[in-house]
């Protein structure tokens, strides 16, 4: 059946187009063939009435051509069971201002295909800064500056689409701007490793050395992609030492930090860690409303005409809260339905159009976990943080779990306070508040917090 419907997708997206295969067809699954009839799984109702009205010939001729005898196409709505919707792929969503034009960084030595191609959204101007992500925004713009290299290398990390690409495209595409003649070299571990690997297959390891050892400008991302690929590593090794020994500058991208890279040597780790390490946060409420609020004007562009109901954003940047990607995806589909429905895209419409990625964001930690894992972090018992001694060794971890319990469930005060001993939601209010304000002061407690959720999110 997976064989069956993956041939059935790639047909359809040649038909219908990336942009309409990732909005209608993406999220749909084939489950089964029976007496003549496809049952498909759709997250909504919405989808499904859409595409049974515009797409049904598409994906019948698709089946038909894939072999499956096929004469009517059965729509279940499937809470939580399509594949990926377009906002949460891989990809990033196209965005509406420019065609997504990925053009090649310019090469080194005149060799184009050196350099991954630069997504031409992805620069500085486009990039939202908030206090998750200040200093990788900071340190980002600095290194694009040029001049003498002051850390070297910068190694920014965090969690799935929050941005660490975007910057690496920006340092890439400004430094090149301000001075053409600059050999930059942006690529993806993955990419350096297949280098690596067709240079060792055709004898050319001699002209790979030499070009990764000439560029005035190195950028690896995801560099989590080569723990464990021992000969890669070796080889990335000694071009990073070249780099550094000639002063040139080197920008690495990861999902974590250096030293909880599982199965990466020592001493690359130890590399690695040698100049600036910068971590973009998970985003928070204010960020997540201002990237939307940017985006939004971009859509405008767009699909002018469009009305944009008050309390949107806000209801989105509460409610999805994984990652920018997500983000951008859901609103990316809203106006997508509103401008081929003709709908306003009000708080009904956002909900009814978004439910699939509105349920896959929902926070699945519960109170009780996260009043664990604190009275662990803290080393405090759990009958303590949740009993009625005020000392502050206990009453500060205590607002935290209820600080986390009001960010990463969607229990109410009210609830949140029953689990707190039965506390009143005047209380938990005020711890959270306290909480958030400590978080603008103290970086620390601040850092804290990131790592408590993240542990939690895992
Ligand atoms: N602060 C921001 N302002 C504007 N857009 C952002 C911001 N952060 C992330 N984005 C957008 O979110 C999407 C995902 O970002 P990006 O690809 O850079 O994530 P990433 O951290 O590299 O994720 P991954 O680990 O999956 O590679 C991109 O379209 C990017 O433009």
């Amino acid at each position: 059946m997976n064989e069956l419907w993956a041939g059935v997708r790639s047909e359809l997206e040649a038909r219908v187009g990336t942009h309409n295969f990732a909005t209608w067809i993406a999220p749909l699954d084939l489950r089964a063939i029976e007496g003549g009839s496809a049952d498909i799984a759709c997250p909504t109702r919405f989808l499904s009435d859409w595409v049974s009205r515009h797409y049904a010939r598409p994906i019948l001729d698709a089946l038909s051509n894939q072999g499956a005898e096929v004469e009517r196409l059965n729509f279940t709505i499937a809470t939580g069971a399509a594949r990926p919707a377009p906002a949460a792929s891989a990809s990033p969503a196209p965005a509406p201002e420019q065609p997504a034009a990925r053009v090649p960084a310019r090469g080194i030595m005149g060799d184009d295909e050196m350099s991954a191609p630069l997504d031409s959204r992805f620069t500085f101007d486009n990039f939202i800064v908030g206090k998750p992500n200040e200093l990788a925004h900071a340190a980002a713009r600095r290194v694009a500056e040029g001049g003498p290299v002051t850390f070297n290398p910068l190694f920014l990390y965090g969690g799935v689409g929050l941005g660490k690409t975007h910057l690496m495209h920006a340092i890439a595409r400004e430094r090149q701007a301000r001075d053409p003649e600059a050999r930059v070299l942006y690529l993806s571990a993955e990419q350096f490793m297949y280098r690596f690997v067709r240079a060792l297959r055709e004898r050319t390891v001699m002209n790979f050395k030499e070009l990764f050892r000439t560029v005035d400008l190195l950028m690896v991302d995801d560099v989590q992609f080569i723990a464990g690929k021992d000969s890669t590593q070796e080889e990335f090794f000694h071009t990073f030492n070249a780099l550094v020994d000639q002063g040139k500058q080197i920008v690495i991208s990861a999902d974590r930090a250096p030293g909880e890279i599982k199965d990466m040597e020592e001493r690359i780790r130890s590399r690695l860690s040698c100049g600036l390490i910068v971590d973009l946060h998970p985003t928070d409420y204010e960020l997540r409303l201002s990237i939307l609020q940017s985006k939004t004007e971009l859509f405008r562009a767009t699909y002018p005409g469009l009305t944009l109901c008050d309390g949107v954003l806000e209801f989105l940047a509460h409610r999805i809260t994984s990652n920018v990607r997500v983000l951008e995806g859901a609103l990316q589909r809203l106006f997508a339905f509103a401008s081929l429905t003709g709908h306003d895209i009000d708080l009904d419409m956002t909900q009814e159009s978004l439910a699939d990625i509105l349920r896959a964001s929902d926070r699945k930690v519960s109170v009780e976990e996260i009043q664990r894992k604190v009275a662990e972090h803290y080393n405090i018992r759990l009958s303590d943080l949740v009993g009625p001694k005020r000392v502050r060794t206990l009453a500060r971890p205590r607002q935290i779990a209820m600080y986390l319990a009001k960010q990463m469930t969607s229990r109410s005060l009210p609830e949140i306070g029953r689990r707190f001993g039965g506390r009143d939601h005047t209380t938990i209010m005020h711890g959270v508040r306290k909480i958030e304000e400590l978080r603008r002061e103290d970086r620390s407690m601040a850092e804290d917090i990131d790592l408590l959720r993240r542990a939690l999110e895992m």
